[in-house]
């Protein structure tokens, strides 16, 4: 009955797909889908499948968004991998069905959608929370979540200084390589956090790697790794000490360790901030506590299609 389905590729993806775009369509559908009105969008936590004798998982990411019209999931593998591997940790495809009719609609690559998606969520967090005075930015972590987030945050906002920390220096030197303007490579996680405004974690890590006698009061942390409801990637008191926002409570609820295993109370959703709900606190420190959901894809991918249609 239907066309084939439209096939899209990381990099037609990676050109489709800009900031600029992205970031008003994520903010009115976290701003949505706070709203929990079920027959605007539906949205389960990810189903999560283990894959343990090879340290890896299998997450699906359904959404269903209504009045836009969009039918969508997100199948995404993420493995623990060897510091250096020349495989990506996250590989994704995301599908979009025609919500009438249920035939795919397009296919196309998710680690392009995974990577801006995220930093952009993060970016809008920072937005919100960041310290009126900002002039540290501390990435942790140097691979494609670190690279996206650099390119959001330094587009959207000025830093006088940018550092970067991974876990050997070499992989934080050669991330400084590919950029144009001046990083600093730390040597060690609190050499990185003293004194910064805005703290971006994206690691592997599953133990606490910052810790909240490192941090300056007021700070913002986009905390985007520890994935599981058994790692970490923030101390018990960074996340009790500070304001902890989080993109779903129920996601975060189900697979954040650091906000599982500290016991800290989740202050508000981004979306509730967005919506005027709850405030934002900007003058404490306030992490972001990202998981990723499946209506950051469905939106994203409708935006890569419908640039890719008025090409065609
Ligand atoms: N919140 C979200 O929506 C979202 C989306 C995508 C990825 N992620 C998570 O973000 C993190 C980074 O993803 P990526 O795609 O950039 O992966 P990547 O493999 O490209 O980079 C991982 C980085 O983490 C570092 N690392 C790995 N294990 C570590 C450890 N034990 N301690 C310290 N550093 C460690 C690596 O050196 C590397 O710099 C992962 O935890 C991933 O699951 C979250
Ligand atoms: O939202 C996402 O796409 C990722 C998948 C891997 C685990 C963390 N979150």
């Amino acid at each position: 009955m239907s066309e084939s389905p439209v096939l899209l590729n990381k990099h037609e993806v990676e050109r489709l797909l800009t900031y600029d775009d992205l970031i008003p369509r994520l903010e009115s559908v976290m701003g949505k889908f706070s709203k929990r009105d079920s027959s605007e969008i539906i949205q389960p936590v990810r189903s999560v499948v283990p894959i343990q004798q090879h340290n890896g998982f299998l997450g699906v990411m359904p959404a269903y968004l209504a009045a836009e019209g969009i039918l969508c999931t997100k199948m995404v593998t993420f493995y623990q991998r060897a510091e250096g591997s020349s495989l990506p940790s996250i590989q994704a495809t995301v599908l979009l069905f025609h919500p009438e009719h249920g035939n795919v609609t397009a296919i196309m690559d998710g680690e392009a959608i995974t990577a801006k998606r995220t930093a952009a969520v993060s970016a809008i967090s920072a937005k919100l929370f960041k310290p009126a005075l900002s002039e540290v930015l501390c990435i942790l972590g140097s691979g494609q979540q670190a690279r996206s987030h650099y390119d959001v945050f330094t587009k959207l906002f000025k830093f006088k200084e940018v550092r970067v920390w991974s876990r050997r220096k070499e992989m934080a030197q050669r991330f400084v390589n590919d950029l144009q303007d001046p990083v600093t490579v730390c040597s060690s996680v609190k050499e990185a956090v003293i004194g910064a405004d805005v703290i971006v974690t994206a690691t592997g890590a599953s133990q606490p790697i910052l810790f909240g006698e490192w941090v300056k009061p007021g700070a913002h942390i986009a905390a985007v790794g520890a994935c599981r409801p058994d790692w970490r990637e923030l101390d018990d008191v960074l996340m009790r000490e500070a304001v902890v926002y989080v993109d779903s409570r129920e996601g975060a609820t189900a697979e954040s360790g650091d906000i599982i295993l500290s016991g800290a109370e989740v202050f508000a959703e981004l979306g509730e901030v967005i919506n005027g709900s709850f405030p934002a606190q900007r003058e404490k420190t306030t992490v972001f506590k990202s998981l990723g959901m499946g209506i950051q894809d469905a939106v994203s991918a409708k935006l890569v299609l419908e640039k890719w249609n008025s090409e065609h």
